[in-house]
């Protein structure tokens, strides 16, 4: 069975959801989120002896770890609570929360203590979650530097504190967490940019909460679940024409792999017949590791194609800007990557075209590329992925993909997604290309242009992490090997939806 795809909500919106939650809820929201927390720590700590610290900050979020100390004191068992703000300035809850500590027999200490012999069973984060506001500095940053660096596990209570809960930026500096419980629902810092490195493994506590209820979510993690009525099973009755005529444009001199690579995944993957048209004049006629594959000159692709990736390889020549311009001309579903991506950015009456075309487009850039399209620097993209990938879709009329750690996949109704599969192995060359071709080949096969952007970039990732439990990676992973395996992986899901009825 395939997991539902859990909802994303931005900090705006968890604050809708939590007002209309509010007022007068038994147990308390606070109540419910620390205790949930104390739940999730007992797991890591069955068989860890020793005293458990919790450094409690300025807000609610510290409220959440003295209801969690609260809770430990309460079963017996060792707690310090670190916390060096002001009690006069506490929110009303968190007030509670450590009056409530205070009457368990607990007194929270005002500098963070030294490690026990046996060193901490438990570090819980409880400074700040939401409601950050500015870079950390001061007495809050050392804080968390000497957090992160205790030899223990180390939860985090709804974000690792310095990380921004809507971007996955580190403001000022971050705690490292090896888990992150987090209530209500996902936040997209949580699993962008540089949240996967600080939040761990991520549980998500929902509190009774039905998020979804109140706030309709426009954002989802990836799960197959989004895509797994189209992983219907092949008729018997069938050819290879039922299955699309993928065409791969690209692979100007010195970079014919680029193109051949986005082709060998586009037939791996299922399209019943790849033609690659290569620019450069020397290119090989045929691909011998894999004859299958039709090789043309670049302008010779055949005219009807049921899908047409532009760009492994491309180049900015003249020729490819022709080529280009006659590929948005075409009414057919239309992937543009790599340098179709920078010829695009520099020029206006492309972009013009572009947003004329009546079959789906679909953009594959990476933050550098994102940048050039949206006429700033990588940094301001990376700033705020999922709003550059949403201004991407809406300005080019695309469904986009922004590449990096948590790919964003914007489409043009407004829906994102945050995938999460994948490792930073996969960060070599070749393997966007091959995500290219894995994109071209679902379109060839008739699945809608946001489904199949959304399958195959969590299915590229899926086969790197298959390729890395396997020793094939992280480190010194290819492009090539992936293909293979990303064959593998979508059988392997193929079988799942049909044995749970999933299929369509
Ligand atoms: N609102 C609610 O009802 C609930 C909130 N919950 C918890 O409350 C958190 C949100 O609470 P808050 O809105 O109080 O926010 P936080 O507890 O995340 O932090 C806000 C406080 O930190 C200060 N602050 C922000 N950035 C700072 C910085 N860089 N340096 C120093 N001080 C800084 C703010 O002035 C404010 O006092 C959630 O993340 C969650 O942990 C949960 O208990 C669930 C229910
Ligand atoms: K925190």
């Amino acid at each position: 069975m395939f997991l539902p795809a859990p909802p994303i909500y931005p900090v705006a919106g968890i604050r809708e959801i939590e007002a209309r939650v509010m007022p007068g809820a038994k147990p308390s929201l606070m109540e419910r989120a620390g205790r949930a927390a104390a739940e999730d720590a007992v797991r890591l700590i069955i068989d860890r002896p020793g005293p458990i610290l919790v450094a409690c900050g300025p807000g609610n979020n510290g409220g959440d770890g003295f209801v969690l100390a609260r809770h430990f004191r309460q079963a017996g068992r060792e707690v310090l609570a670190a916390f060096a703000d002001d009690p006069a300035r506490l929110p009303p809850d968190a007030a509670k929360a450590l009056a409530d500590f205070r009457a368990s027999g607990g007194e929270p200490v005002s500098s963070l203590p030294s490690a026990p012999a046996d060193g901490w069973a438990l570090v819980v984060d409880a400074l700040f979650g939401i409601g950050l506001g500015r870079p950390l500095t001061g007495r809050h940053a050392e804080w968390i530097a000497a957090l992160s660096h205790l030899p223990a596990p180390r939860l985090a209570l709804d974000m690792p504190s310095g990380l921004d809960a809507d971007t996955g930026r580190v403001l000022g500096t971050a705690f490292r967490a090896t888990n992150t419980t987090t209530f209500i629902a996902l936040k997209p810092g949580l699993l962008t940019l540089d949240g996967p490195d600080h939040a761990g493994d991520v549980s998500v506590q929902r509190l009774d909460v039905d998020a979804a209820g109140w706030l309709e979510p426009l954002g989802h993690a990836v799960r197959p679940s989004l895509f797994s009525t189209l992983l219907a099973p092949r008729l018997r009755n069938t050819h290879k024409g039922d299955y699309g005529d993928a065409g791969i444009l690209g692979g100007d001199a010195g970079m014919c792999g680029a193109a051949l690579l986005a082709a060998r995944a586009a037939l791996w993957l299922g399209a019943g017949r790849v033609y690659a048209g290569l620019l450069d004049p020397h290119a090989p006629p045929v691909d011998v590791a894999r004859p299958e594959l039709m090789l043309r000159p670049a302008a010779a692709l055949p005219g009807h194609l049921s899908a047409l990736a532009v760009g492994p390889g491309l180049g900015q020549s003249g020729a490819a800007a022709a080529l280009l311009r006659e590929a948005i001309a075409r009414d057919v579903p239309l992937v543009l990557d790599a340098d179709a991506l920078n010829l695009l950015a520099a020029d206006p009456a492309l972009q013009r075209a572009l947003a004329g075309r009546a079959a789906p487009t679909l953009i594959t850039p990476h933050p550098a590329e994102a940048g050039r399209l949206l006429g700033r620097d990588t940094a301001a993209v990376q700033a705020d992925r999922v709003a550059a990938a949403l201004e991407l879709a809406a300005r080019y009329r695309a469904h986009a993909v922004l590449k990096g750690c948590g790919s964003i996949v914007a489409c043009t109704d407004g829906h994102w997604y945050i995938n999460g599969s994948g490792h930073p192995g996969m960060a070599s060359a070749g393997m966007g290309d091959v995500l290219t071709g894995l994109i071209t080949a679902l379109l060839a096969q008739g699945w809608p242009a946001d489904r199949a952007l959304i399958a195959a970039v969590h299915l590229h990732g899926a086969a790197g992490d298959r390729l890395a439990r396997e020793g094939i990676g992280p480190v010194g992973l290819s492009a090539s090997e992936l293909v293979d395996t990303a064959r593998g992986v979508f059988n392997g899901w193929m079988v799942e939806a049909n044995r749970s009825g999933n299929g369509g």
